[in-house]
């Protein structure tokens, strides 16, 4: 459903609410930047034991916000309490990768988290609830959360490649010249990691191809293969490398954009959500893979238009494949609850 008319408050459970993205997200969410001017929220921040008063602190800062549309603010150290009620959960605490751990322990980790959290949300979220994964490995994170939720449609978990998105129209703004908002139908294919695909073949620029444009601007195909592709798919551990940390704020962006869109429509306008596959494209059923997307009405769509070159579809498989070998882990962890 779409709130824009809705006047009735909207409850949102963000998890990982002491961390950094936590932070830069709370306030613009009670500011109306996500569900609009006339949509009160309340929020539930959940935390582990150690993040609580990080949490608390943010609970506290809000209040001093004095923001008009924000209705009420608790903290909890417990999934099955935070997700009572939800109609948003914005999942962003998870386990990050610390010395010595492998990258099976890192999936293992993180299913602990994601399957309770699934549960949790199974149990007392409400009928519409709306997830939006934003913790790594995303992907994999979404597709462990909603095989924990049986009685939820699986297409309502979906995890976040909009910063990707944003990364690849500014890289092609960059490019062109040309202004974002000229910009329509680029997409990112696949896994929120390094082997994502940005894909500019069927994007266009003040209506024109922007493969033409971008030949105007003395950039051919091998400046995408070898420039704009690693460039947008490795912004993240460049980011990491230059700040000294994860992207944060425009992550946050990003998460917020994602709720916005899916909650009030796109306009027409194509963007890019990992969500689950319905075997479009190839992708295998069921795996949570980004494709271009259009939204209304509360709901998101898949575009089914889009014209796949081999060159396309070579890197669309690559990251298709990490999807399906992340999944094929968490399955032999016995991590995936009910299979769909
Ligand atoms: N998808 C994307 O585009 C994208 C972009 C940037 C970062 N990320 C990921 O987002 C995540 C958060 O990043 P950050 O910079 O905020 O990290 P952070 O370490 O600052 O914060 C994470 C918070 O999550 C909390 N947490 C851990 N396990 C939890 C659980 N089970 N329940 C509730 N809270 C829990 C931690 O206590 C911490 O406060 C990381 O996994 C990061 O890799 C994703
Ligand atoms: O946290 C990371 O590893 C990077 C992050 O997912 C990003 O894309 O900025």
């Amino acid at each position: 459903m779409s709130y824009r008319k809705n006047h009735s408050p909207v409850t949102i459970t963000v998890t990982g609410a002491g961390g950094q993205i936590g932070y830069a997200t709370l306030f613009r969410v009670a500011a109306g930047e996500m569900l609009g001017p006339d949509t009160p929220v309340r929020l539930r921040l959940l935390e582990i034991p150690q993040g609580v008063k990080a949490a608390e602190g943010a609970a506290m800062e809000l209040d001093d916000c004095a923001f008009d549309l924000l209705e009420s603010v608790d903290v909890f150290d417990d999934p099955h309490q935070a997700f009572e009620g939800a109609n948003i959960g914005m999942l962003i605490g998870s386990r990050p990768r610390t010395a010595g751990m492998e990258r099976g322990d890192l999936l293992e980790a993180n299913g602990a988290i994601f399957s309770t959290q699934g549960q949790a949300i199974n149990a007392h979220a409400a009928d519409d609830i709306k997830v939006v994964v934003v913790g790594n490995p995303a992907n994999t994170n979404a597709l462990i959360c909603a095989s924990h939720a049986p009685d939820i449609p699986a297409e309502r978990f979906t995890a976040l490649t909009r910063l990707d998105h944003h990364r690849a129209l500014a890289q092609l703004a960059l490019a062109t010249g040309a202004r974002v908002s000229d910009i329509e139908g680029l997409a990112i294919w696949g896994n929120h990691s390094a082997t994502q695909y940005p894909d500019v073949f069927n994007a266009t620029i003040a209506g024109r191809p922007a493969i033409e444009v971008l030949g105007e601007n003395g950039k051919n195909a091998s400046w995408i293969e070898s420039t704009f592709i690693p460039k947008v798919a490795q912004r993240g551990a460049e980011i990491i490398d230059v700040r000294g940390g994860s992207s944060v704020a425009s992550a946050a962006h990003g998460a917020i954009s994602h709720i916005k869109s899916w909650v009030s429509g796109t306009n027409g306008q194509t963007t890019s959500m990992a969500v689950v596959s319905d075997g479009s494209y190839g992708v295998e059923k069921g795996l949570i893979c980004s494709f271009p997307v259009v939204c209304e009405n509360g709901h998101y769509e898949i575009k089914h238009s889009y014209d796949i070159s081999e060159f396309s579809r070579k890197f669309i498989e690559r990251s298709v494949n990490e999807l399906k070998s992340e999944r094929d882990a968490v399955a032999s962890l016995g991590l995936l609850g009910n299979a769909r």
